[in-house]
C-alpha cells in the first residue's frame, strides 16, 4: 500500500486564493502530499491588495491544530501569517507539545501592496520564542532586515543577516532574493547550522503575477520535507517548483495576479534555469 504523507499549515486564509493556507494547501496537493490546517485569520484580499484582516481567538487556533494533531499522522508543519503576539505564543506552546519532526516557518509580515500580517509588537515573540523551534525559516529580504535587525543591501549583508538568524536556534535559513534589485536573477541563499551553504539561482521572470510567491515556496519545501526529504533537497525541489510556478503564470485579476500552482507537474522542459552555486 502506497504512504500518504501529510503536512499542516497554520496560516491566514487568502480569499483570492494565491497567496496564505490557499497557496498552501494548492502546493502540497500538487507535491502528492495530504494537507490539512488551521486558520489564524481570515483577510478579504485579491490580486490588488488586502481590504479587510480578521483574526481568529488564540484558542481557536489551538483547538484547529490539536483536532489536526490528534488524529493525523503529520510529518512536517508550516506556519505562514501569525498576526498576534497571542496567537503566537499559543502556536509555540501547542507546538512543543506535539514536538513537530520538521517546522518549516515563513515569518509573514507585510503583504506586497503594503497590508500588515502581523502586529509590530509580535515581531520579537516571533524571533525570541517560534523561531528557535524551527527546522528552515525563510524570510525575504525586508523580513530578515526586521528579524536580523540590520540593513540588507549586499551580498555580504545577506550572509551576515542568516548567520545571526542561525543564533535564534534554527537549524537553517532560507534567505529569499525574490525583494532584490537584480533584473537578471531571483536568487536565494540556504545556510544551516552545521556548516552547509548554497545558493539557488533562477533567471527573473518579468512579471508583476508575484502575488503568493513566499507562502507557495516555502509551502513546497514543507511537502518534500513531509515526505522525508532533507532540508536541501527539499530547498532545491522548492525553487524549481516556484520558478515554473511564476514563469508559467495565470494572469488573473487586475493586480499582482497569483502563480500557477499546477504548472509543476505538468512542465515538460527540464527546469535548467534554476541552477546551485556552492
Ligand atoms: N520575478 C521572479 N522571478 C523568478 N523567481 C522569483 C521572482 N520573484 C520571486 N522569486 C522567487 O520566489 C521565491 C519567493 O521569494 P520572495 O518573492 O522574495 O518572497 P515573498 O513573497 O515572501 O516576498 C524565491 O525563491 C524567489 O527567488
Ligand atoms: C493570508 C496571507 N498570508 C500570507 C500572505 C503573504 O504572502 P506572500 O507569499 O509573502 O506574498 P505577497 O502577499 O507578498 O504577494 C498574504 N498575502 N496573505
Amino acid at each position: 500500500m502506497q504512504m500518504t504523507f501529510v503536512a499542516l499549515t497554520i496560516a491566514g486564509s487568502d480569499s483570492g486564493g494565491g497567496a496564505g493556507i490557499q497557496a498552501d494547501l494548492k502546493t502540497f496537493q500538487e507535491l502528492g502530499v495530504y494537507g490539512t490546517s488551521a486558520l489564524t485569520a481570515v483577510t478579504a484580499q485579491n490580486t490588488l491588495g488586502v481590504h479587510g484582516v480578521y483574526p481568529l481567538k488564540a484558542s481557536e487556533v489551538e483547538k484547529q491544530i490539536c483536532a489536526v494533531m490528534d488524529d493525523f499522522p503529520v510529518t512536517a508543519i508550516k506556519t505562514g501569517m501569525l498576526f498576534s503576539v497571542d496567537i503566537i505564543r499559543k502556536v509555540v506552546h501547542t507546538l512543543k507539545h506535539y514536538q513537530a519532526q520538521a517546522l518549516i516557518i515563513d515569518p509573514v509580515m507585510i503583504a506586497k501592496g503594503g497590508a500588515s500580517l502581523l502586529q509590530n509588537e509580535a515581531i520579537q515573540a516571533l524571533k525570541e520564542e517560534l523561531l528557535p523551534l524551527a527546522s528552515i525559516i525563510t524570510p525575504n529580504i525586508p523580513e530578515a532586515e526586521l528579524l536580523a535587525g540590520m540593513k540588507i543591501t549586499t551580498a555580504h549583508d545577506i550572509e551576515r543577516a542568516a548567520e545571526i538568524l542561525l543564533e535564534t536556534g534554527v537549524d537553517a535559513v532560507v534567505m529569499k532574493g525574490g525583494h532584490l534589485d537584480n533584473q537578471d536573477f531571483a536568487e536565494d541563499l540556504f545556510m544551516s547550522s552545521n556548516g552547509r551553504k548554497f545558493k539557488l539561482r533562477s533567471e527573473r521572470i518579468h512579471t508583476k503575477d508575484t502575488h503568493g510567491t513566499g507562502c507557495t515556496f516555502s509551502a513546497a519545501i514543507t511537502a518534500s520535507m513531509a515526505k522525508g526529504k532533507s532540508m536541501e533537497e527539499a530547498v532545491m525541489i522548492a525553487k524549481d517548483y516556484i520558478h515554473v510556478a511564476i514563469k508559467e503564470g495565470l494572469h488573473l485579476g487586475n493586480g499582482h495576479g497569483p502563480t500557477n500552482h499546477w504548472a509543476y507537474q505538468s512542465y515538460k522542459g527540464s527546469i535548467k534555469e534554476v541552477v546551485l552555486l556552492d
